[in-house]
């Protein structure tokens, strides 16, 4: 086990979540489908249309979908609490149900990007990871919410409606060991190195960048946190045609471990499908063994 930080509390969550885990599948090669979704402000309208479009990408081939973040309610403050469900009572959540029936229907792992969650009389930005029987795997509270004031430029304060989560999400599907953040997470690379640490190979980031951060970092985070931890990252947001008053950049990207762009779009909207070959990981780490190479005698102590 590597300890990439001084943390105790990160080496604990660490240990924790390797403890676990089991076995990951020995699949080596599989497509992965982006759904970069345009959003309404009609709940049914977005589920129908994540339905078709999980189906278009596995008419693709996709094994894994990957869903934007807040793809059944418009990213935008009036939208939040009307649009939250109870995924503890799965009955009355259509969302986690479309999400269940799909994976099952198809044989396929889902990453269902995000929706407000309500729980216990909060809100919380939540990404549920469902597998090919269609049940859950696990669920991605949103760690890092979005708070931002720029002024002449962008103000959006996530925490005004959603509590933040409080844990990492590293979970083993029938495609390969996965860490899950929701968009703000991207921004931090202890969240990335965790989830190498504990073995993923792939990171998804559902997100909604907006347009002016999301023009100058989008892809310059994907391809920061994939190049640092010599593993996929997956990325998929709604497209700019979304509804709400908060502009999004799109382009939904797969990166592969050096760092490079395997597959990207533009801001409308469509299905990414892509292949992940999972010996691209190796080669990379055989021959440019950072976490051999890491000094963490002189930048941890
Ligand atoms: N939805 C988000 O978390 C947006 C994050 C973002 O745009 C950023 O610059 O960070």
């Amino acid at each position: 086990m590597m300890a990439s930080s001084t943390s105790s509390s990160i080496e604990h969550t660490m240990l924790a979540a390797s403890e676990q885990l089991q076995v990951p599948s020995n699949i080596t090669k599989f497509k992965i489908g982006l759904c970069q979704l345009s959003v309404t402000s009609e709940k049914n309208q977005n589920l129908a249309c994540a339905r078709n479009s999980i189906k278009a990408a596995v008419e693709c081939g996709a094994r894994l979908v990957v869903l934007p973040e807040m793809w059944n309610c418009p990213y935008s403050n009036g939208y939040f609490a009307k649009f939250a469900e109870d995924f503890e009572n799965e009955d009355a959540s259509p969302t986690f149900s479309m999400l269940s029936e799909a994976a099952c229907s198809h044989g396929i792992t889902i990453v269902g990007g995000s929706v407000p969650e309500s729980s216990d009389g909060q809100l919380y930005n939540t990404s549920c990871v469902f597998g090919p029987d269609g049940k859950l795997k696990a669920k991605h509270r949103k760690i890092h919410l979005f708070d931002i004031e720029i002024p002449g430029d962008i103000t959006f304060k996530e925490s005004d409606f959603f509590a933040a989560g409080d844990k990492p999400t590293i979970v083993d599907t029938d495609v390969g060991r996965i860490g899950i953040g929701i968009c703000h997470d991207i921004r931090f690379p202890e969240l990335a190195a965790l989830y190498r640490a504990t073995g993923a190979r792939i990171i998804c980031y559902p997100g909604a960048f907006n347009i002016s951060t999301g023009e100058l970092l989008w892809e310059v985070m994907q391809r920061a946190r994939a190049a640092d931890n010599q593993l996929f990252v997956a990325t998929c947001s709604p497209s700019r045609g979304s509804s709400g008053s908060y502009a999004i950049w799109g382009h939904s990207t797969l990166v592969g471990p050096s760092g490079e762009i395997i597959a990207t779009s533009g801001h409308e909207e469509t299905v990414v499908v892509a292949e992940i070959d999972y010996s691209k990981i190796e080669l990379q780490r055989k021959g440019l063994p950072l976490d051999k190479q890491k000094r963490a005698d002189i930048y941890l102590s």
